[in-house]
């Protein structure tokens, strides 16, 4: 197997002293796609932020044994600040790494690619836009632009689906899975049955994390989730764990 490319170990975080993430382990691997579920507030979100930097854990280290790596970042609508004064194509450029905060040179190649992405995610003509101008789906797809710029080798979505309509969400999905043959991808999702038959492996997080090496919903995700949940299972029926 591959070392892992970003670990969370023995991790324990929260926000002014109160504990939200307590004892957290986690290994993601170059070829993972995990799907995070979780109840609200149980702490996923303050698990990416870990992985990203974003908060400095209590305790624990945060590891990248295969050495540095570029993580692309999807943040959760609720996050974003819609009134920054930054039109779409200028929002996916920002997420440039190599670019010089004093001085911001774009190469023709970067615009290039910026492009392409805006285009493939269908905002074309929303391009020369202010963000506060666009819909609540069409802001998260620019988000996704931003967070595929620098080609990741983690990609971490956190709830892309909140505004996004069924088509874009099911090409979403399609794309995802080709950008998993050379990206790992972390995906945190309250959509529990299509999550399930996406990923390859789930972790549940509610203040500590329940992972195991597989997408079923099993009565670990169960427990772990404490909350009522349909049971989604791809074995076959006579294998299916009653709710
Ligand atoms: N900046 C903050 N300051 C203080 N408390 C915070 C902050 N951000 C989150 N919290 C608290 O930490 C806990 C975990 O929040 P977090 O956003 O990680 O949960 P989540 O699992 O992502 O929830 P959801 O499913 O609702 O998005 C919640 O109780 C929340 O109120």
């Amino acid at each position: 197997m591959n070392k892992p490319i970003a670990e969370l170990e023995n991790i324990s975080a929260g926000y002014q002293g109160e504990t939200v993430l307590s004892d957290v382990n986690l290994k993601i691997y170059p070829e993972d796609f995990i799907g995070v579920i979780g109840p609200n507030g149980g702490g996923k979100t303050t698990m990416v932020k870990v992985l990203l930097g974003i908060l400095r854990p209590y305790k624990g280290r945060i590891l990248f044994p295969s050495g540095k790596i570029t993580i692309g970042y999807l943040p959760q609508a609720s996050q974003i600040d819609r009134s920054f004064p930054i039109t779409v194509e200028e929002l996916v450029q920002s997420g440039i790494k190599s670019l010089n905060p004093l001085w911001p040179r774009i190469s023709k190649e970067q615009k290039k690619k910026c492009l392409e992405l805006i285009n493939q995610t269908g905002l074309a003509e929303y391009a020369k836009r202010p963000i506060g101008q666009l819909s609540g789906g069409q802001l998260q797809r620019a988000f996704l632009c931003r967070a595929l710029i620098n080609e990741p080798q983690l990609l971490i979505l956190d709830e892309p689906n909140t505004y996004v309509d069924k088509n874009f969400e099911d090409e979403l999905y399609k794309w995802l899975k080709v950008l998993n043959g050379h990206m790992a991808i972390l995906l945190v999702s309250h959509d529990v049955g299509t999550i399930s038959s996406m990923v390859k492996t789930i972790a549940c997080v509610n203040h500590q994390v329940h992972y195991h090496h597989s997408n079923e919903v099993d009565e670990g995700v169960l427990k772990c989730y404490n909350a009522p949940l349909k049971v989604v299972t791809h074995k076959q029926p006579e294998n299916l764990i009653k709710p």
